[in-house]
């Protein structure tokens, strides 16, 4: 797995017991699913937007900061229901080299 995505999942896993005072992560878990889920909704559109905004300049700094928390908030996602970034690797691996073409074609046959 990459390296900064497992070193983050190790610390997103110590952050459960952490206290919500000292820790944006504890915060989170503390407060539950929906309030995590608000704020993937959030960062997902503040994405779309900045993709959007950058489309035709040089910068692209804007998106990969807002990418960054997207994807940050979909770790701390799933951690809170017992999940990690290796299990998307995984999937993704399963995947590799199946065409997404191929993959829907034999969806609609079934
Ligand atoms: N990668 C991140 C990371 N990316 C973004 N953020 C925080 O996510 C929040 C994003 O919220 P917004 O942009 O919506 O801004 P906001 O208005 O402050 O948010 P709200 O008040 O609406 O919740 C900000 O507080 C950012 O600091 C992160 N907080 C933590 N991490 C990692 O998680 C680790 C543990 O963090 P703590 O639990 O805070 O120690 C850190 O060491 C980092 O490695």
């Amino acid at each position: 797995m990459n390296d900064t995505l497992s070193r983050l999942a190790v610390v997103l896993e110590q952050r459960k017991q952490a206290s919500s005072d000292k820790s944006y992560v504890a915060s989170l878990h503390a407060k539950g699913l929906n309030k995590i889920l608000e704020k993937v909704g959030e960062e997902c559109t503040e994405t779309l937007l900045a993709a959007k905004d950058c489309e035709h300049r040089e910068d692209k700094s804007e998106l990969i900061g807002e990418t960054a928390d997207l994807w940050f908030h979909s770790m701390v996602m799933l951690s809170h229901l017992g999940l990690g970034p290796d299990d998307i690797l995984k999937e993704l691996e399963r995947r590799f080299d199946l065409s997404g073409l191929t993959e829907k074609a034999s969806r609609q046959t079934n």
